[in-house]
């Protein structure tokens, strides 16, 4: 059973790998807001990008080796038995039918997604069923682009992470997360190049990788 009073965070993602840039701003928001477990939510068919290069089963078994001593992060498999394109906001109308309308929700995003958001399905409609909490992510520290996202941006903004425990959904809070200049991309490219990446993800993802010969061949490089 589920606690439907305490705040359920998800960060939802492609995973092509796992990497530290999801893990330790996802950690320091944990502690600074109060998040009792954060659920990593990987996606089958992602909405705005290139299909990924490792298969569902590798990317699961990359996070959950990267989890395994991690007892902060839990796995919701349920967009991966998806076939269609895993909107966010469908997932998020079917957590609320199962969770009810008063369980405080929230949608774990970095800032360079923050930045993409209005053109999501949906768009600010998210906020109807979640919270945004944002991490920081160096190099997307700019406005939103029109006036209509700055001025949405700035009716939703909390500072006080208080109102993220007492509402459901609807506010915007912008965290101060510690910097981490990772992105699966550059582990990816690395790796084609036949370069180490083992100071950006857990050991135990690296060595997985290498087993596999994950992000070896060139034609995804
Ligand atoms: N270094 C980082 N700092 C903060 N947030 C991040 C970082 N890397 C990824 N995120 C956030 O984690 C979520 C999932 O990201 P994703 O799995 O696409 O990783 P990625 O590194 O951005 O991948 P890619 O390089 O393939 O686009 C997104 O909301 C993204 O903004
Ligand atoms: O619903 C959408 O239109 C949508 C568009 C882009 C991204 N998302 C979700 O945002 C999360 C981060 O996406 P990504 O591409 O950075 O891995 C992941 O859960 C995606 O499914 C969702």
């Amino acid at each position: 059973m589920h606690d439907s009073s305490a705040l359920y965070a998800l960060l939802g993602g492609t995973f092509d790998p796992i990497h530290f840039g999801h893990l330790k701003p996802a950690e320091a928001l944990a502690r600074h807001v109060g998040l009792r477990k954060v659920t990593l939510m990987p996606n089958n068919v992602p909405p705005h990008r290139q299909q990924p290069e490792a298969s569902v089963s590798q990317r699961l078994a990359m996070i959950r080796l990267a989890i395994a001593q991690r007892p902060l992060f839990d796995i919701d498999e349920r967009e991966l038995r998806r076939d269609a394109p895993s909107y966010t906001i469908d997932t998020l109308r079917a957590l609320r039918a199962e969770r009810g309308l008063r369980q405080p929700l929230a949608f774990i995003i970095g800032q360079d997604s923050l930045l993409t958001l209005p053109s999501w399905h949906g768009g600010y409609r998210l906020l109807d069923y979640c919270h945004l909490l944002v991490c920081q992510r160096p190099g997307y520290n700019q406005q939103m682009k029109t006036s209509e996202d700055r001025q949405w941006l700035q009716q939703h903004q909390v500072t006080d992470y208080a109102q993220l425990h007492q509402k459901p959904a609807g506010c915007i809070y912008i965290a101060r997360t510690p910097l981490i200049d990772i992105s699966a991309t550059e582990i990816r490219q690395r790796r084609h190049r036949g370069e180490s990446c083992d100071d950006l993800l857990p050991a135990q993802v690296a060595a997985f990788m290498d087993r596999e010969g994950l992000y070896r061949d060139l034609h995804g490089a």
